[in-house]
């Protein structure tokens, strides 16, 4: 049986200087401790409470202009379509779109959202493997971008959708590649045992079928082969070439190719993995795809969003077992799972001014859910972390909140953006009353026991 607990490193982990210095947004002011931007993260807590996720506005600026200037300093034609499954803040939705920023969604709910935040339907892509008949008449009602299909099925189900609705759904064809992508394989998806895409050897039928059905008109092609990819450009590279070899051949045989999606799945350094920067992500699409003069999509999500978050987490208690020091918070993995989930490592940076640089030992920093997977760092160097303490879990904007569940009866914590020196709640926690309000206990259990609340 695996151990539910996260595996030890071979490496020594960051220091809190070294993870600072790689983090421009997170400051460490000597009277106000950890500050983000021009806020202090204190304040944050102190007014809103924990577990709260805050994320820094000019961070999602500054990622978003570097990826769109390594594309454009590649001279491509490419356009940005952030995965809102990473962040689907209506804020953070809002600032990205601000930018020009279009979206990548997977959901009716995902679609409302980046609507809602003013990015425009021409910008959105609906991505996904389980489209419903209702989610695909939304799109086209709404006039997107696109939609990225993944079956054969799914294109029959377009197409009758659509020529019902008496439009013709622009479709581009998700190929699965049979590439590796060197990442967790909970997150790899561009393998042929993985459930995503069409098997590239069926593409090119299926892009003729395409052709020739009503209600669709074929534009182009899509892939993407993970996510939290750092170890080099060779997954990304072959995936493209895949690409580039399929779309001449269909342009080849009068086919109608107009633009083609590159997906999302760069990396980030969390600990200290080297990942491609996005100059040499810009540089292999230019070498691949670049030849057939077409506009490129890509669809980053982590890249630009998990660096501009953190979760601000308070210690309930600090415990001694038998033989180690247990850091208890009270956040958990129902608000953060990645650590849980994929073993994930996050840096957790204290966020008093004197405990930055207070004698640090090993701790293990956990969450009060009843599971021992509900574990965020074994054996991490932390000072001594009295009850009220504040932590920051780094690199959490990506994946984080949108994750998050109501496990052990714990409502969703609240979201805060900064933006220089303001901030501002953007979604408060979530009532208690609330979670339970949105339950129905049926008449014929009898009328709630007097003295109860509900
Ligand atoms: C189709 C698609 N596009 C984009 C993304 C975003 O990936 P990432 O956050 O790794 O950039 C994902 C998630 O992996 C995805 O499934
Ligand atoms: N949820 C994953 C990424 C999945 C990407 C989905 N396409 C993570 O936290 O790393």
């Amino acid at each position: 049986m695996a151990s539910p607990l996260p595996v030890p490193h071979d490496t020594p982990d960051p220091d809190f200087a070294d993870l600072l210095a790689r983090r421009p947004h997170l400051k460490a002011h000597a009277l106000d401790g950890l500050v983000m931007d021009d806020v202090p993260l204190a304040q944050i807590a102190r007014q809103v409470g924990t577990p709260t996720w805050v994320y820094s506005a000019a961070t999602l600026r500054r990622r978003y202009g570097t990826l769109r200037e390594a594309l454009d300093g590649a001279g491509l034609n490419a356009s940005i379509h952030f995965a809102a499954k990473a962040n689907d803040s209506l804020a953070v939705l809002r600032v990205l779109g601000a930018e020009g920023a279009g979206a990548d969604v997977v959901s009716e709910g995902e679609l409302l959202a980046a609507r809602a935040a003013g990015i425009p339907a021409g910008r959105i892509v609906f991505s996904g493997v389980g489209k419903t008949e209702r989610e695909i008449a939304l799109a086209l009602r709404e006039g997107i971008l696109q939609i990225n299909a993944e079956s054969a099925e799914e294109i029959e189900r377009i197409s009758s959708v659509a020529d019902a609705m008496g439009l013709a759904a622009p479709v581009s064809l998700r190929i699965n590649p049979d590439v590796d992508a060197r990442t967790h394989a909970k997150i790899s998806t561009g393998l042929a045992e993985n459930k995503f895409g069409i098997p590239y050897t069926d593409a090119p039928a299926l892009y003729a079928r395409m052709a020739s059905l009503p209600g669709i008109r074929p534009v182009g092609l899509a892939v993407h082969i993970g996510s939290q990819i750092t170890e080099g450009m060779a997954g990304f590279r072959a995936a493209y070439a895949r690409v580039a070899e399929m779309a001449a051949a269909l342009l080849g045989r009068g086919l109608p190719v107009e633009r083609l999606d590159c997906g999302g799945g760069l990396g980030i350094s969390y600990r200290d993995e080297a990942p491609p920067a996005p100059a040499a992500l810009a540089g292999a699409i230019k070498a691949t795809l670049g030849p057939l003069g077409l506009p490129v999509m890509l669809e980053p999500g982590r890249w630009i969003a998990a660096p501009a978050g953190v979760l601000l987490a308070s210690v309930v208690l600090q415990k001694r077992g038998a033989n180690r020091r247990f850091v208890i918070l009270d956040a958990a993995m129902n608000d953060l799972v990645r650590p849980a989930m994929y073993e994930a490592w996050h840096g957790i940076l204290p966020v008093a001014p004197d405990a930055l640089h207070a004698p640090a030992s090993p701790a293990d920093v956990v969450g009060p859910v009843c599971e021992t997977g509900d574990t965020f760092a074994r054996g991490r160097a932390l000072p001594d972390l009295p009850p009220g303490a504040l932590v920051a879990f780094l690199d959490a904007g990506a994946y984080g909140a949108t994750m998050s569940s109501t496990y052990n009866a714990r409502p969703l914590a609240a979201e805060v953006l900064v933006d220089g020196h303001r901030w501002a709640v953007t979604r408060p926690r979530q009532p208690l009353e609330a979670l339970l309000a949105h339950q129905v206990v049926p008449d014929w259990l009898g009328a709630q026991p007097s003295g109860t609340t509900a």
